[in-house]
Parts: C-alpha cells; sequence; structure tokens
C-alpha cells in the first residue's frame, strides 16, 4: 500500500517569539525540520514526503538544505492560514488509495517506533492517532474554583496521526471550523472513531523557548 506523509511547517511559532521561525532554530547542529524528514525517511526510504512551508520561507529552506547538504527526497507544499488549510494543501499532492500520515514538523523526536506502529494500525483501523499517559495530577476550573479530575480518563495527542487517504481527503472537504485543532478533531466530525495508539514522551512539540533546551536534552 502506497504511503506518504505531510509535514506541516506552515505556523507563525508565535509562542516560541523568536525572529527564525522555530521550525529553522538549531537543535544538535541542525534546524528542528531536518530531523524530523530524516525520521520519516529512517522509517521507509519510498515513503512520499510532503513538506508544508510558508512561500516566502521556501527559498530559505532550499538555502539551508544546500547548506546542510540535506539530501532526504521531498516535495514542496505551501502553507495556509491555520494548521487545516497546511493539511488541505498538503494533501490536494496526496494521491488515493494509501496511507497518509500527518506530522508537525516541529515534533523532531517521533520515534521509529511510534511512526511504525501508527501506519501499520492504520491498516486495520483506518484513523490512528499516537496518544502518552498524563503524569501530574489534572485539575478542571470551575465556577466556585477548581477540582482535581481522574487523569485516567485524558491523554495528550501526539502526531503523525495516520489515516487512508480517501479518510482524510472526505474529511478535508469539510468547511474550517476552530474546534478542528488536530486531524483526528476533523476525522471525528464526520463520525468516523479514531484507534488510539501508544506514542512516546520525548515527541513533544517544541512550542516555547523551554522545550527547545529539553530538545538539546534529547539528542
Ligand atoms: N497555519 C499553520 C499553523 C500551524 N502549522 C503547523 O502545525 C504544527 C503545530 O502548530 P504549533 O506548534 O502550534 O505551531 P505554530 O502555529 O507555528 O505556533 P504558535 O501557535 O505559537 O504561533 C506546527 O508544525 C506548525 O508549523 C501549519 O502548518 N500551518
Ligand atoms: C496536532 C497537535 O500537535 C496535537 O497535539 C496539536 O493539536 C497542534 O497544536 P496547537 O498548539 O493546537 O496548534
Amino acid at each position: 500500500m502506497k504511503q506518504s506523509v505531510i509535514i506541516v511547517a506552515g505556523g507563525k511559532g508565535l509562542r516560541m517569539g523568536s525572529d527564525l521561525p522555530k521550525q529553522f532554530l538549531p537543535v544538535g547542529g541542525k534546524p528542528v525540520l531536518m530531523h524530523t524528514l530524516e525520521a520519516f525517511r529512517k522509517y521507509d526510504a519510498m515513503l512520499q514526503i510532503i513538506l508544508v512551508l510558508p512561500r516566502e520561507q521556501q527559498d530559505f529552506w532550499k538555502q539551508l538544505c544546500e547548506e546542510h547538504h540535506f539530501s532526504v527526497e521531498h516535495l514542496i507544499a505551501d502553507g495556509g492560514e491555520t494548521r487545516f488549510h497546511s493539511v488541505k494543501n498538503g494533501l490536494a499532492l496526496v494521491e488515493a488509495p494509501g496511507l497518509v500520515g500527518v506530522h508537525d514538523g516541529v515534533r523532531p523526536f517521533v520515534t521509529l517506533e511510534v511512526i511504525r506502529r501508527c501506519y501499520k494500525l492504520a491498516e486495520q483501523h483506518k484513523a490512528v492517532i499516537p496518544v502518552v499517559d498524563v503524569v501530574e495530577t489534572l485539575r478542571h476550573l470551575t465556577d466556585a474554583g477548581s477540582e482535581t479530575v481522574s487523569r485516567t480518563e485524558y491523554k495528550l495527542v501526539q502526531t503523525p496521526q495516520v489515516f487512508e487517504v480517501e479518510l482524510l481527503k472526505q474529511a478535508y472537504g469539510q468547511e474550517f471550523t476552530p474546534f478542528f485543532t488536530d486531524d483526528a478533531s476533523v476525522v471525528e466530525a464526520m463520525g468516523v472513531p479514531v484507534y488510539l495508539a501508544e506514542g512516546n514522551r520525548e515527541n513533544i512539540k517544541i512550542t516555547t523557548p523551554f522545550d527547545l533546551k529539553i530538545g538539546s536534552a534529547l539528542l
């Protein structure tokens, strides 16, 4: 079965507060995004990799690839206004039938094991997302103040989120709503259940300067 991944890096990185977009910040001597693409190439030499980048950053990315002698083959699609629109642009380059994963460009520490697991389970379950346990006590804010809730009833969601191509294309044909924060929420809006797979705790989304410190320690 043909397999693809859409690596989304079309965001503004406002919470990072850096002049250089966070996907290009160096971790272990090379841009975050290069680690991410390498993880997927390691998974499968034949995988179609589609990188979604804002149009105005694409020349800079090509320049970085030359400087770092980066040779992981990939296609480039234009970033959109929200993550939803960026995924939709990438998805336009994917052909059915097959499996397609969607992965945040700023999650470079996903393990080979988790990538393999999500694609394998998607052959059977059609829509698979990696999750990890909540490891701290969780409180819910209420009108009266706050209350402890049972952490075992919640999971933290990661990527790659892997789907049958036809299913994801149909889902992304829906009108955008701000409740679509990930691909699972888009698929679920059609009434299709998603299957939870075990993620890896190191698979953090590099969002703030603190995450970069953790990232350097993880390498
Ligand atoms: N218009 C957008 C917005 C987000 N993303 C991508 O979606 C992933 C998860 O988004 P997040 O980490 O929240 O990134 P930003 O939106 O860039 O961050 P911020 O909210 O701090 O601006 C990132 O890889 C980001 O580049 C995207 O491709 N296109
Ligand atoms: C897709 C995602 O990474 C899953 O955790 C997340 O929903 C996107 O992050 P954002 O901060 O809500 O953009």
